[in-house]
């Protein structure tokens, strides 16, 4: 069934998303600033996909939801999630559903607190995926998969609409491994590739001590905080990266952009605190990145 779907952040995840979601017949609406909507209203999605081939799909754009939309995927980073709400009045999303791809934990009580608890599941993605140009989309993982968390009555409709779009998804009941299991694998693959500049395959071999001992702690940390996988699921999952995969978060430092280092090492550290849990690598990188 076809639904009219709102994208608030069309860039490497949303502008993906907003993409595969329209080619697959559904109605999309992208929420951006004006360069943006101005790009997309002329040549809509322009996708170059590992896994998807090239192709371009014709999307509507405004800077401001003015109708309801049945869904309201949230995809922009979290240093603009403040601002960016203000282009969805709740109210008017009605009962449409909220789906936050952003990585780390700290934005559900943010959306929470703009549309109301029920309306927000938490969501996360695994996707390498940037954005070039406005509207213009680099997809360089071979895979894009998503978990959803909540009910399966309430959200199997949704995991169909992904799959049906050729995406992987599925529902899992809690909140907290869905966030902390992604968290947990990001993390260390995040600070470590933006340290040192390096893209996963050059990383795991030439820092292997180092990427131990951080995925360790940050699984430790994952596990207090109710969620996470074991260590040697998340090396393994390294091991399975394609070797130039990049973290959004050293794109971001390349292109000379803010990083996400609050939302993704200082969630970390804050939850390492409250379960009392030693973080040293942890400490060290993120004062290192913040130091710049
Ligand atoms: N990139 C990836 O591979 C992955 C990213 N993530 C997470 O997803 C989230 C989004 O990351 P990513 O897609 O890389 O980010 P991008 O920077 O590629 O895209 C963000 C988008 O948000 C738009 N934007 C910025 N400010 C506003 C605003 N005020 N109102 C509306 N739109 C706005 C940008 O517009 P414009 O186009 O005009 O710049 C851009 O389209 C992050 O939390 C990231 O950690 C998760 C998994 C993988
Ligand atoms: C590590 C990766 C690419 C996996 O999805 C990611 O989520 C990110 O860098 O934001």
């Amino acid at each position: 069934m076809s639904r009219t779907i709102a994208v608030l952040g069309p860039g490497g995840v949303g502008g993906l998303l907003a993409a595969l979601l329209s080619r697959a017949g559904h109605r999309v609406i992208c929420l951006a600033g004006e360069e943006t909507v101005r790009a997309l209203r002329e040549h809509g999605v322009r996708v170059t996909s590992r896994q998807y081939g090239a192709f371009t799909a014709r999307v509507e754009a405004d800077t401001v939801l003015r109708e309801p939309a049945g869904l309201c995927l949230v995809s922009v980073k979290h240093g603009a999630l403040g601002t960016a709400l203000d282009r969805v009045p709740a109210p008017l999303l009605g009962d449409g559903l909220v789906l936050p791809f952003l990585n780390g934990v700290d934005h559900m009580a943010v959306l929470r607190g703009h549309f109301g608890t029920d309306r927000v599941a938490a969501a996360v993605i695994r996707v390498e995926s940037a954005r070039t140009a406005p509207g213009v989309i680099e997809h360089h993982s071979p895979f894009t998969d998503i978990d959803l968390a909540g009910s399966a009555e309430r959200l199997d409709p949704v995991v169909a609409l992904l799959e049906a779009a050729g995406t992987r998804a599925r529902v899992l009941p809690d909140e907290n491994a869905v966030l902390w299991g992604k968290l947990a694998f990001l993390a260390p693959f995040a600070l470590l590739t933006t340290r040192y500049r390096l893209p996963i395959g050059a990383l795991r071999t030439e820092r292997r001590a180092e990427l131990t001992a951080l995925v360790a702690e940050v699984c430790a940390v994952a596990r207090a905080s109710g969620g996470g996988t074991g260590a040697e699921r998340v090396l393994a999952g390294y091991d399975g990266f394609p070797a130039d995969g990049k973290s959004s978060m050293l794109r971001d430092a390349e292109a000379g952009r803010p990083l996400e280092l609050d939302a993704i090492g200082g969630a970390v550290l804050r939850a390492a605190a409250r379960h009392g849990v030693p973080v040293p690598v942890t400490e060290r990188l993120v004062a290192e990145l913040a130091a710049g």
